[in-house]
């Protein structure tokens, strides 16, 4: 089943309407730079004016990386500067508000929190923020009056264009998240349903799956896994928050900034950091790496494809059938991956790709370019050889730097075999990449440009891999062919 998060219209009240106005219908700009209320708080002299720093060369702009806003610099900032300091009663997370502390608001809070699972962390927290965003003269108000309006996640894509994402393992992550907040709107009206106002986590406003999904999509895209306070015995939790004005830094790869927590001396208090990573000329934009993530990530949380994403690869399941087609395909000697002899099953077992705790997924793409395990697995049943085998260490199996560990003519084999894995992989998507570019030149919704750049970078990403390849093939080839000569 196809879901998503169905939208409803804001309505003018006295209250502040937990919703999310749709995404997808029209220019992005448009939409993105559209905050929670039309001219909201200055955040930069907010966050002064709670004890915070920030550097003079800071300016929040229109910037052409993202269709919102970012972080620039006016003028150069030398290495190591502080860029950004919080002082510890900003960041948002939740559950530590002393006012909060005892409160029936939240520990009915606490108790819809036990709900979610705990991979969608982002609910989380974002059942704080949809708190704060109720509760009037809300400390965080004017932190959250400038936060986006709309997301551009694929919760809130219309079903079409979630199908036009074509590929499988993103299709199921969606689903799951969209089916996770249509039961937890159940969950949140049964639990809610009888508490007095004063007792109300949201001060008597309904919050449905649109309103959950916002809030999930407003943490997930900017909430930040920092260092909490110190456990009895000395290791820190791991703990989400909201970081005010740090998080309008967009994302790259090459940041020029970076994010460090430090004690105060005078009182133990943590502070939260942006210091300049590199020397940063005048006008260069405040970049922050969120990560090395693929673009399932990036997009599920994020709601942005990032090109030629290094990190990005194509899930696969380790499947013998499939490996004999592929193997059949590229015309490798007769297949044997359905009947492992038992040498090779317990190594199989040894690379988790047989047994009870099997884990079949397995990648291409991202810097190893083949999973370690499948080339292993490919390694050992090509060549067919025990002894060879035995002798070869499984690391080095793993390996695709390592050349031709089991022999030149069983590495062209578990190559080729990769190569027609690859043109299988491909011919699951219904459209090429020729017709997907296309498309795009038409004045397609946002949410169709974003599904159509996500599966065009996944394709890209498979004929990148069956290049580089087909080169190492032809290396090999050409070397055993020297070889063969002298
Ligand atoms: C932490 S916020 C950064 C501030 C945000 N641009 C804004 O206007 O509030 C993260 C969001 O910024 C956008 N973004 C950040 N880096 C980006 C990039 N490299 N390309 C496209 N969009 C980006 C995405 O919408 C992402 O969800």
């Amino acid at each position: 089943m196809n879901s998503k998060i169905i939208l409803m219209a804001t309505t003018v009240s006295q209250f502040r309407p937990l919703t999310c106005a749709a995404a997808g219908a029209t220019s992005t700009s448009v939409i993105f730079n559209a905050r929670l209320v039309p001219q909201p708080p200055d955040l930069i002299k907010w966050v002064k004016r709670e004890g915070g720093f920030v550097h003079k060369a800071v300016k929040i702009a229109q910037t052409e990386q993202s269709d919102g806003f970012g972080l620039v610099a006016t003028e150069e900032i030398p290495k190591g500067s502080d860029i950004i300091v919080l002082p510890e009663h900003i960041p948002l997370k939740f559950g530590d508000s002393e006012a909060d502390g005892e409160s029936g608001a939240h520990s009915a809070l606490v108790n819809l929190a036990q709900h979610v699972p705990e991979e969608l962390w982002a609910m989380k927290l974002g059942l704080k923020l949809l708190q704060e965003r109720a509760k009037k003269g809300s400390f965080w108000w004017p932190y959250i009056s400038n936060l986006p309006e709309t997301y551009s996640v694929p919760i809130f894509f219309p079903g079409e264009d979630i199908k036009n994402l074509q590929y499988a393992p993103l299709l199921y992550q969606v689903n799951k998240r969209c089916r996770f907040l249509l039961d937890f709107d159940k969950v949140l009206k049964y639990e809610l349903q009888n508490l007095k106002l004063e007792d109300h986590p949201f001060e008597g406003q309904t919050v449905d799956a649109s309103s959950l999904g916002w809030a999930m999509s407003a943490v997930s895209s900017r909430a930040f896994r920092l260092y909490g306070n110190k456990r009895p015995d000395g290791t820190h939790a791991d703990v989400p928050m909201m970081l005010p004005l740090i998080d309008m830094c967009n994302h790259s790869f090459n940041p020029n900034a970076e994010i460090v927590q430090e004690q105060e001396a005078t009182n133990g208090r943590t502070l939260v950091k942006v210091i300049a990573g590199t020397q940063i000329k005048q006008d260069d934009p405040l970049v922050l790496n969120y990560g090395n993530l693929n673009n399932d990530l990036f997009l599920l949380d994020y709601g942005f494809v990032v090109p030629s994403n290094p990190y990005d690869c194509v899930e696969l399941k380790y499947d013998s059938a499939l490996l004999d087609a592929a193997s059949m395909a590229a015309a490798v000697t007769s297949p044997t991956f359905s009947s492992p002899a038992t040498w090779q099953q317990q190594i199989l077992s040894q690379l988790n790709l047989d047994g009870e705790n099997s884990q079949l997924k397995v990648s291409l793409g991202g810097p190893e370019l083949v999973e370690g395990r499948l080339l292993a697995a490919l390694r050992v049943f090509l060549s067919n050889d025990k002894e060879a085998v035995e002798k070869t260490n499984l690391d080095i199996l793993k390996s695709l730097s390592t050349e031709a560990p089991l022999g030149v003519l069983t590495e062209v084999a578990a190559l080729r075999t990769i190569i027609a894995l690859c043109v299988i992989a491909l011919g699951h998507f219904p459209t090429k990449i020729m017709e997907d570019e296309a498309l795009l030149k038409q004045n397609v919704s946002t949410s169709t440009e974003l599904a159509v750049q996500f599966r065009i970078q996944k394709k890209s990403l498979i004929i990148d891999v069956m290049r580089d390849l087909t080169r190492r093939v032809k290396l090999l080839s050409s070397k055993e062919s020297v070889s063969s000569q002298t």
